[in-house]
């Protein structure tokens, strides 16, 4: 089914791009939300208008001109099922067949009184579902970010049954079920086909083990005042979504009509060994991706030439090896040290032999991105704290399996990604990148970014390497230019998963291997305006 466009109200494309940035918990949303009551706007108007939004998305979205609809529409007790009665009134006015399941007993005052007129409309209402399995689609009202409790007995299995009928859910607000900030589980959740999303964006909707949940996620703005926003997030909101906007406006474009290769920054990575060689050509790749000015690659001896048949505008620095092949030491050109680089990025590949290399970078004061086995190293070396007294800022690019190794005392990564990242930040005073389906980002001020699409085509071997080479690019191309470190990482973790997009509506997300999505990483910046 082709699906137009989501309702828009007109708003100032600079609210839009606020909007879209901004994520909120249930304590914040439901902040707003008073406040908004405490200034004269009445609830009941309030849910007339959002639910008149939502009653307009649907019928976009399941138009009556190609076909006629019968709907079931699932009220919860609280003001989420007074949205979905409004809902049903809508639908039913404008000509859908229309099925209420309202099954509990003790509902808020304002949602009783929307179903008690939707009663004397003679719309069907029953508390058995078997009225809905004939239905063509459902609406989800039973719970938003009002449900703190587990769903157990009658509840759990009625959406267990929902879900195994298998037609499209549009839940309002979020899939009830879902914790409004962790996106758990709680005892059972409805597997949405579209989320939307009311007001501003749920910190729990962009939580990984939220998305199975969700389904295609979309916000309905209904005008929330700016001000409102900000007398409760403060002027900076803690935690943002990576906006197109704001990704494009930290690349280093265009370039000054007066430059040369080195003003535009010399990175050097440091990766590979002889059992890994190929996770070296990638971040390389990767890094060439990224438009640096000067690459240079310390890289074990034996595999010098392999990197330059691949990267032969590179400068490759074959390092002597360990038996093994890891790199032994560091040897940088005559009157070159560390200092000379613009940013350094090392791990990809190294093996966890090259312990006193990572212990040198460390020590150096450039940008510095450990990523894999650098992490790794890290990790046995304990020196985390260290990581604080670095005179430059410090990058960490954990999958969940090298963060828990990184820090083991911080809260579990499975449960909260949000909290973990956040910790882990202010732990080291790294900016810590947590890799995953929805990628976030925390600085130790406790400002976080999450990177709100990707595809599953990138949960492949490579692909990381990739992203460590084409954010060291980055980091090497703007320290002249006092952009704060993590815009730059917010902005490597959107390309790489933009062009992972790309490849995959091309080659489908069975053809996205890591060096082909290097290929695409150009046509992300063409196909879209910079
Ligand atoms: N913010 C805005 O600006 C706007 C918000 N709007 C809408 O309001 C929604 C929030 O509404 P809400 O606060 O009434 O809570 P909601 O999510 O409907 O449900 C909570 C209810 O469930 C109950 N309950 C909990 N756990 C349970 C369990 N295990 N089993 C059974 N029951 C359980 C709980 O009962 P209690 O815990 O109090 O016993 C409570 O009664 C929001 O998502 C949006 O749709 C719009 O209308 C207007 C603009
Ligand atoms: N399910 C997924 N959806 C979106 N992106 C994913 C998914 N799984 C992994 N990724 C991304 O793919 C990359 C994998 O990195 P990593 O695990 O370090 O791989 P490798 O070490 O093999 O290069 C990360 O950028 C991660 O965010
Ligand atoms: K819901």
């Amino acid at each position: 089914m082709q699906n137009p466009s989501p309702i828009q109200i007109k708003h100032s494309p600079n609210r839009q791009e606020y909007i879209a940035k901004v994520v909120v918990t249930a304590v914040q949303m439901r902040d707003i939300e008073e406040r908004i009551f405490a200034t004269g706007m009445p609830v009941a108007a309030l849910m007339e208008k959002v639910a008149g939004l939502i009653a307009l998305r649907v019928q976009q979205l399941f138009p009556l001109s190609s076909n006629s609809y019968r709907v079931g529409i699932l009220v919860g007790p609280g003001h989420n099922g007074g949205d979905a009665l409004v809902v049903a009134r809508e639908l039913h006015f404008r000509g859908y067949e229309v099925w209420i399941y309202s099954p509990f007993s003790q509902l808020k005052e304002l949602t009783a009184q929307h179903l008690e007129y939707a009663q004397s409309l003679g719309i069907s209402c029953d508390g058995n579902i078997e009225q809905l399995r004939n239905c063509d689609f459902l609406i989800d009202g039973l719970f938003g970010f009002g449900l703190e409790r587990q769903l157990t007995d009658a509840i759990a299995s009625t959406i267990n049954q929902f879900n195994e009928w298998q037609q499209p859910i549009i839940s309002i607000d979020i899939p009830s079920g879902l914790h409004t900030d962790t996106g758990e589980v709680l005892g059972t959740a409805i597997r949405a086909t579209y989320t939307l999303c009311l007001g501003l964006w749920k910190l729990g909707l962009l939580q990984d083990h939220a998305l199975e949940y969700v389904g295609k996620a979309e916000l309905i703005d209904f005008d929330i005042t700016l001000a409102d926003i900000e007398s409760v997030l403060g002027n900076t909101p803690r935690i943002r979504r990576i906006t197109r906007k704001t990704a494009l406006s930290t690349l280093p474009l265009p370039r000054p009509a007066v430059t040369h290769k080195y003003k535009e920054g010399h990175l050097l990575l440091i990766c590979g060994s002889r059992r890994y060689a190929g996770g070296a050509i990638l971040t390389a790749l990767g890094a060439r991706a990224s438009g640096v000015g000067m690459l240079s690659v310390a890289v074990p001896e034996s595999l010098k030439y392999l990197l330059v048949s691949h990267l032969p505008e590179a400068l490759i620095i074959g390092c002597p090896e360990t038996e093994t092949g890891a790199i032994l030491e560091l040897t940088l050109p005559e009157n070159t040290d560390l200092s000379a680089f613009s940013a350094i990025a090392c791990g990809p590949g190294l093996t966890r032999e090259a312990t006193p290399i990572v212990q040198q970078v460390i020590e150096s004061d450039r940008t510095l991105v450990l990523d894999a086995d650098g992490l790794n190293i890290l990790a046995q070396l304990e020196t985390i704290p260290t990581l604080q007294k670095r005179q430059a800022t410090t990058v960490l690019t954990p999958h969940t399996g090298e963060f828990h190794r990184l820090f083991p005392t911080v809260s579990d990564a499975k449960h909260d990604r949000i909290t973990a990242v956040r910790e882990a930040a202010a732990e080291s005073g790294a900016v810590v990148l947590l890799k995953g389906a929805r990628t976030a980002i925390a600085n130790s001020q406790g400002i976080v970014w999450i990177n709100p699409e990707s595809t599953p085509a990138l949960a492949r071997g490579g692909s990381g390497d990739v992203l460590t080479g084409l954010l060291g690019g980055l980091l090497a191309q703007a320290t002249k230019k006092q952009i704060p470190v993590e815009d730059i990482v917010a902005t490597a973790a959107w390309w790489h998963s933009q062009a992972g997009i790309l490849a995959a509506q091309e080659r489908t997300e069975l053809g996205v291997d890591a060096s082909t999505l290097t290929q695409y990483l150009m046509p992300v910046l063409s196909t879209h305006e910079t």
